[in-house]
């Protein structure tokens, strides 16, 4: 089978190839054109050899598998003084068509080492490796497809030139995140983890606990209040106490019964690890759908927290790179039941960081991520205020757990008939 890759040649002058440069949004765009042309100024400065490897295979999950170990295989084969940049290559506009990889600038002394590795890895089916070439005047830049032939290395197919492209309005991410990143319904998130199970045995037993009925057609006789929030925010101590203050059943989403699984799921990428979290809401949408016939039910993290941390998580920078608010992006999955109301727990940074170190208890990657990424914990924040159906109601968690509680009892008894 011809490489997939191979049939972008024809459009490559209407892709844009966009480089993360720093994960604080700083991209650098550019496109292709079949006459020569100056690069884009930020190109101009480069002064390394310089690669991009995309990874273009027709399998999803395995595509996505592979491009999840790519970062590390290169860093492992690779001089040291490669530097790695995420790159995307896409057609402005047009859904689904982003491809991901890397970008390398090759500052070392072994030029031949960096294209033995490329070589290998441009025989894989699922890959298509670039080089980018300095013209003798210095401002401008070509770029050549490499073949994937046994003699690969210099074996060129066809030239083009590296010139400027217009900014996109929001991160190139955004055009794959409905069914990569986000899954809209049960079925969706359902097909990845059936295309997982030959090669994640687990997706086999998540499936079959993951029931048939329809949750989101009868709304529940009881209350339903999710709380939400970034971890240290309060929800586990909110969630006991509103238990005990309203004779409530206490629910979670992931629940319990998925715990043994958990950890396999946060080593997948983010389309399986995602599709894993969306089945997670919809197990507990059927508890939810059968307590709240007997009793108000409280429920720790729902489709709020799925959402927004795939969304955020999915692209980098400001929050001014996360979807535009009112983007159906935001959209709650019609097949999930809807609970009466959403309360998202904020806090100040240091507070934050404050409680998580007098709990003392070890960080997930993900909140030490946050940690350290200011940048990220707002995106994903900013996200959680923007999802709709129903949209989460703020509550600043800085005051005393009393203060707190007694707040969001108020809301509930303002938006709820108990
Ligand atoms: N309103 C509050 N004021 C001060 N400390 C709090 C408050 N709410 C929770 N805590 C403490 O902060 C830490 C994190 O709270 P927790 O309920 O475990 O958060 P989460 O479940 O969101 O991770 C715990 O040690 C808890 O006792
Ligand atoms: N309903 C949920 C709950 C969690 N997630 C994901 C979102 C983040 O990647 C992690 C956060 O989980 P974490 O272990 O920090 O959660 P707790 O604060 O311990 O409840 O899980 C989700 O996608 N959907």
């Amino acid at each position: 089978m011809a490489k997939r890759s191979m049939s972008l040649l024809g459009q490559w002058s209407s892709r844009v190839f966009s480089i993360d440069l720093d994960k604080r949004g700083a991209l650098l765009n550019f496109a292709l054109t079949e006459k020569p042309q100056q690069a884009p100024e930020k190109f101009r400065n480069i002064q390394e050899r310089c690669y991009s490897v995309l990874v273009c295979g027709d399998d999803r999950i395995q595509s996505a598998r592979f491009y999840f170990g790519l970062e590390d295989l290169l860093r492992n084969e690779l001089p040291a003084e490669c530097e790695l940049l995420p790159v995307s290559s896409y057609l402005p506009h047009v859904k689904d068509s982003l491809i991901r990889g890397y970008f390398l600038k090759d500052a070392s002394e072994c030029p031949s080492l960096t294209r033995r590795v490329l070589g290998a890895l441009g025989l894989s089916e699922q890959v298509q490796v670039c080089s980018y070439l300095r013209g003798p005047d210095g401002g401008r830049w070509s770029q050549q497809l490499w073949s994937g032939s046994e003699n690969q290395n210099m074996d060129v197919s066809k030239t083009c030139y590296v010139v400027p492209s217009e900014e996109a309005n929001y991160h190139p991410s955004v055009l794959n995140m409905e069914n990569s990143d986000v899954f809209y319904c049960r079925a969706e998130a359902c097909k990845v983890l059936q295309e997982s199970c030959d090669i994640i045995p687990e997706s086999r037993a998540v499936l079959e606990l993951v029931g048939k009925t329809d949750a989101s057609r009868h709304s529940p006789d009881f209350p339903v209040v999710v709380i939400e929030g970034l971890d240290a925010t309060g929800k586990t101590t909110m969630t006991e106490s509103l238990r005990e203050a309203l004779g409530a059943r206490l629910l979670r989403s992931p629940p319990q019964c998925l715990s043994p699984w958990r950890a396999v799921f946060d080593r997948e990428p983010p389309l399986i690890r995602r599709a894993f979290y969306a089945l997670g809401n919809y197990i507990t949408a059927e508890q939810m759908g059968k307590e709240a016939s007997q009793a108000p039910v409280i429920v720790d993290r729902y489709w709020h927290s799925t959402a927004s941390y795939a969304i955020a998580t999915a692209v980098s920078g400001p929050v001014s790179s996360l979807p535009p608010e009112g983007s159906p992006l935001y959209r709650w999955p019609p097949d999930l039941l809807q609970p009466s109301l959403v309360v998202l727990l904020t806090l100040d940074p240091q507070e934050r960081k404050r409680r998580l170190e007098a709990r003392g208890q070890g960080q997930t990657d993900e909140e030490q991520e946050l940690d350290h990424n200011l940048l990220f914990r707002l995106r994903v924040e900013e996200a959680y205020r923007r999802v709709r159906g129903p949209a989460c109601v703020v509550v600043d968690a800085g005051p005393s757990a009393d203060k707190v509680l007694q707040q969001v009892l108020l809301l509930i008894k303002e938006h709820c008939r108990l």
